[in-house]
């Protein structure tokens, strides 16, 4: 069988990984219009903050070593259109050369492109995204020019405050304009994201929350030097755009059921509307099982897991996503945050109605030098007592605690079977009542 994966990041990678190692017997075609592949986003802020040397070390996987295990792969090479009657794959390479490639399954691996506010001024030197190894690199070069002082992100999510620190760590000024009330709105209730923009503004980062840009103004040469906002005016020698992702439909928009928001609709083998293709990653859909239904959750985690389940299910193994909780973290200035599932917000505004039960306490004993506060806030639904959700925060690294939730919310665990789980006790690590104890202990009957 003749397998074309269009896409060469985590989602194509990991499909085609699965395929070339258990199921050798197919041919296997990679297509990308990118120069490089398995670039990790999640390094770009770390290279440009200087917390790491060079971008280098941010690839996991060489053409060359794919070409090794046996796949066919064109870089630098856009697929234009596919022809899912007939089957084929159209594409044109950096030359220019039109291409074809039949195929008898097709996987879109085509991921998410950030979100474009068409404002004025918007085509101004200095204002960049953040999702292509090019565009980080951009990013990074730009803060070395001298009369880039004044950095204004839009956007105060995961990229943006990420992007924010790293700007900071290279002595900019930083200002962060967020259409929320917090940062992390998306991902954490108040009284956690509240933490974060304490953490954000000690260290020198000027906050704008419920503030959004309405254009940019420039200099004679061209270049970015102020953002207006819905509040006022502010100096700005470089931008960053960080509003969110939208999955790259653009092939298989007039073909394929789409979700809500444009994503390729699939089921728990990725199978999209169309038998003949699988779409994967950012592209597509997937099942969570905190609410319970089909949701969009634009992550490298996500990506990776649905390009394994969809290249054993091409391979020959009929096995189904698990589906996924849309664990996710981050850490800034040193203080780190966790979450799975949903929040508060999050379940309310999926009309879920729910409980939660608030924990703090120390990690270790209080007998323990370097100790750090714990914040935790476990969330259930109100009626079955499912946990759906789980936040945690503090300086110390308690991140793998998250990992334990994801799993609880996966196989349907109530808060009353977490309060009486064994959970090992030494003072070097934590308490013997700990905090996600008592705070399953405490939650109201
Ligand atoms: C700055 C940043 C930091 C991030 N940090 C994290 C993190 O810490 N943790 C986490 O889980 N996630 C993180 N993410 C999100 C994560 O990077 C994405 O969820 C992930 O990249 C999705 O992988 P994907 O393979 O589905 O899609 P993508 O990475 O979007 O890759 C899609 C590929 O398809 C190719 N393509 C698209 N259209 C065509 C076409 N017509 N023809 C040929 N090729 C095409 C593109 O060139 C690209 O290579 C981060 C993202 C960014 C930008
Ligand atoms: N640590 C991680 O796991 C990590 C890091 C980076 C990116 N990612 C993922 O990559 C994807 C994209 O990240 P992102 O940071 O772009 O999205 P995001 O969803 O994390 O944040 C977007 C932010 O933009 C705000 N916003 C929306 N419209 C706005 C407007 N017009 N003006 C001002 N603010 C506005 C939202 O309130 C939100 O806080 C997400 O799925 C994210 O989870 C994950």
């Amino acid at each position: 069988m003749k397998i074309v994966i269009v896409g060469t990041n985590h989602a194509g990678i990991a499909c085609a990984n699965t395929l070339l190692k258990q199921y050798n017997e197919h041919e296997v075609v990679l297509l990308d219009r990118n120069t490089n592949l398995s670039y990790l986003g999640c390094g770009t802020a770390l290279v440009v903050g200087r917390q790491v040397q060079g971008f280098d070390g941010l690839f996991y996987e060489r053409k060359e070593t794919l070409e090794e295990k046996g796949a066919r792969i064109s870089l630098e090479t856009t697929v234009t259109h596919v022809d899912f009657e007939q089957k084929i794959v159209y594409a044109k390479d950096i030359n220019g050369n039109e291409l074809e490639e039949s195929y008898d399954k097709l996987v879109l691996a085509t991921g998410s492109k950030p979100i474009a506010p068409n404002l004025p001024g918007n085509d101004l030197d200095g204002i960049h995204y953040l999702k292509l190894y090019q565009e980080g690199k951009a990013v990074d070069v730009d803060l070395d020019r001298d009369d880039v002082q004044n950095v204004a992100v839009i956007g105060a999510g995961y990229i943006g405050v990420e992007i924010a620190e790293a700007a900071k760590r290279r002595g900019k000024n930083v200002r962060l304009f967020d259409a929320a009330d917090t940062s992390l709105s998306n991902y954490y209730d108040k009284n956690f994201a509240t933490k974060m923009d304490s953490v954000l503004q000690e260290n020198g980062i000027e906050t704008h929350f419920e503030e959004l840009a309405t254009g940019y103004e420039g200099d004679e040469n061209g270049r970015v030097r102020k953002v207006t906002t819905t509040k006022g005016e502010y100096e700005a020698d470089l931008v960053v755009n960080a509003i969110g992702f939208i999955p790259n439909n653009d092939l298989g928009k007039d073909h394929l059921e789409l979700f809500g928001n444009g994503a390729y609709l699939v089921d728990l083998h990725q199978q999209t509307s169309d038998p003949d293709v699988y779409a994967i990653g950012d592209c597509a859909t997937l099942y969570s099982n905190a609410s319970q239904q089909t949701e969009y959750i634009a992550l490298a985690s996500n990506a990776v897991r649905s390009g394994l389940v969809a290249g054993h299910n091409l391979g020959g193994t009929a096995i189904k996503s698990r589906g996924v909780q849309g664990s996710n973290g981050i850490s800034i200035f040193g203080y780190n945050m966790v979450s799975t599932g949903l929040s508060v917000k999050a379940a309310e505004r999926r009309g879920l109605e729910v409980e939660y039960t608030d924990y703090s306490d120390l990690q270790r004993p209080a007998f323990m030098e370097e100790n750090d506060e714990v914040q935790i806030r476990i969330v259930y639904e109100k009626e079955s007592r499912r946990i759906i959700g789980a936040q945690m925060a503090s300086m110390h690294d308690m991140s793998m605690g998250i990992h334990m939730f994801s799993l609880a919310i996966d196989r349907q665990e109530t808060i009353d079977e977490l309060a009486l789980l064994d959970l090992f006790f030494l003072p070097h690590f934590n308490q013997p009542y700990n905090y996600i104890t008592l705070a399953a202990l405490t939650a109201d009957k």
